[in-house]
């Protein structure tokens, strides 16, 4: 099934999960559209609680849900037939063989027993499954589960997957090519996927938008290319004792960050993608919480005036703009 480009695939309002003492997610109110977004956020930022009310496994406290317009509390089924799930922790069955399990996954979803071999066949020649697929799976690397957790999730045609920490375990190179497939999941199936990682900058290649979430809350939502105007910079509020957006500032520039103070915030140049990523890293070295990250637009008064000077964070980092 085709979502139709104005139908949002995934729709919140207030959504609102408590566990016994803690808040989950916090009255996120959230659209996603068709195609690629990234849900990104540190562990424990409430991604994987997201997703599973969004599929109808957990229920909600308090607030609304849309999935391909149906809510899971009643469509739960519904949903799971256009929905692909692939989850963060290991579940596959270690004495089974990929092509087994998957043409399992393909019958259990409904399929004909032909269709369902040809989609099984179809879904791990795409994840790069080859020989392997005839081995059992306890005997595969990280890389290879991973992969045949994709092509699980795939299997049934769905309108829109779910992926949880895809990358979770993998190396650089293999992270890379999990990527490049999760981004031709879209263009070649035309399967709207919503993908989470805790590292901020993962996903920028990958993405067309970005949702970072942090403590349950909505950090931002925005376009990958808005994310990372190459020019811009972020303003920074750090939650912690008196000086900490000084010593976050000065962690960042002993990374090679150009980070500055103002007023009580901390302003940080973005000039890749990874400082997104040395921001949080930084923020948890110092045992700080991270309240806000806003892109940082210049105001009438900077464009025409000279910045004022900070000289204790201006340093050899190249700081203020
Ligand atoms: N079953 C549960 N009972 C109690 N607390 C939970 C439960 N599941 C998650 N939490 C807590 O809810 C918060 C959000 O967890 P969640 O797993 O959704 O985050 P996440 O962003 O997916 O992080 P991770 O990638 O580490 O799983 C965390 O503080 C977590 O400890």
């Amino acid at each position: 099934m085709d979502v139709a480009a104005d139908q949002q695939v995934v729709a919140t309002q207030g959504l609102t999960k408590q566990y016994a003492g803690v808040t989950a997610l916090d009255e996120l109110s959230l659209e996603i559209s068709p195609g690629i977004t990234g849900v990104v956020g540190v562990n424990g930022a409430g991604k994987s609680t997201l997703i599973k009310i969004l599929l109808g496994l957990l229920p909600a406290t308090s607030g609304s849900v849309r999935v391909l317009g149906m809510d899971p509390r009643s469509s739960a089924r519904d949903i799971r037939a256009l929905v692909g799930y692939m989850p963060e922790h290991d579940c596959l069955p270690a004495d089974v063989t990929a092509a087994d399990f998957v043409l399992h996954m393909a019958t259990m979803s409904g399929l004909p027993r032909q269709a369902s071999r040809e989609r099984a066949s179809d879904v791990l020649r795409h994840v790069g499954l080859d020989e392997e697929r005839h081995r059992a799976m306890g005997g595969y690397s990280t890389g290879m589960k991973q992969r045949a957790k994709l092509a699980q999730a795939l299997v049934h045609d769905p309108a829109l997957v779910f992926l949880d920490e895809p990358t979770s375990g993998l190396d650089p190179r293999a992270r890379d090519d999990m990527l490049d497939l999760i981004a031709r999941v879209h263009t070649d199936f035309g399967i709207s996927v919503v993908v989470t990682s805790h590292l901020l900058g993962e996903l920028e290649r990958t993405a067309d938008r970005i949702v970072v979430l942090d403590s349950g809350r909505l950090l931002r939502a925005s376009s990958t290319s808005d994310l990372t105007q190459t020019t811009g910079t972020v303003l920074v509020e750090v939650l912690g004792p008196e000086g900490s957006d000084r010593l976050l500032g000065q962690a960042l520039l002993d990374r090679g960050i150009g980070a500055w103070p103002v007023g009580g915030d901390v302003e940080v140049r973005v000039d890749r993608p990874e400082v997104l990523d040395a921001i949080r890293d930084a923020a948890v070295d110092l045992d700080l919480g991270l309240v806000r990250l806003q892109e940082r637009r210049h105001t009438l008064d900077e464009v025409f005036l000279p910045p004022p000077s900070s000289p204790a964070l201006e340093t050899h980092a190249g700081g203020h703009p």
